[in-house]
């Protein structure tokens, strides 16, 4: 719990994951979901007890049937959404095994550095985009 707000913040393991070619892999969030519809850095919730390492491993094999080879900090973002609060503890997924498939039915894109600003993400991510942008772009 968030001892200012008592808003409970929930703590994202978030992937930017490069592929070979240069590109980064964006899915796009389900309908029903918060921020559905939205363009996303695959990911999910680091579950109690979990490292940020055994939870991206875990949320990319469950979302991607990918292995999370080597991975490296990025930038870290808070925002408050109203309803709920989020960290999103974001890192540059560097090296994984396996072909990236939506396993959930999402749709997938490889897109580059400069033309993440042409896909919609949830509010809490330009700073993020902004940090693939400088690193990357
Ligand atoms: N994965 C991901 N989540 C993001 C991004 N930006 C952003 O605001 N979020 C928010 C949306 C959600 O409120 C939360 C992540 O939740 P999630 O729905 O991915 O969690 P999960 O994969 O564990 O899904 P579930 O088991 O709860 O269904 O973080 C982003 O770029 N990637
Ligand atoms: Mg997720």
């Amino acid at each position: 719990m968030d001892s200012l707000s008592g808003k409970k913040c929930v703590h994202v393991a978030v992937g930017v994951i490069l592929g070979s070619d240069g590109r980064i892999l964006l899915a796009k969030r389900p309908d029903h979901l918060h921020m559905g519809g939205r363009w996303e850095f695959p990911g999910g919730k680091v579950e109690e007890g979990e490292s940020i390492q055994q939870a991206m491993t875990r949320e990319l094999r469950e979302e991607l049937d990918i292995g999370v080879l080597a991975m490296e900090k990025l930038i870290e973002v808070r925002h408050d959404y109203g309803e709920k609060q989020v960290f999103l503890d974001t890192w540059c997924v560097t090296a994984f095994s396996g072909k990236a498939r939506g396993v959930e039915g999402q749709a997938l894109a490889w897109v580059t550095a400069s033309d993440l600003t042409d896909y919609e993400f949830p509010d809490a991510n330009q700073p993020i985009v902004v940090a693939v942008q400088n690193r990357f772009g």
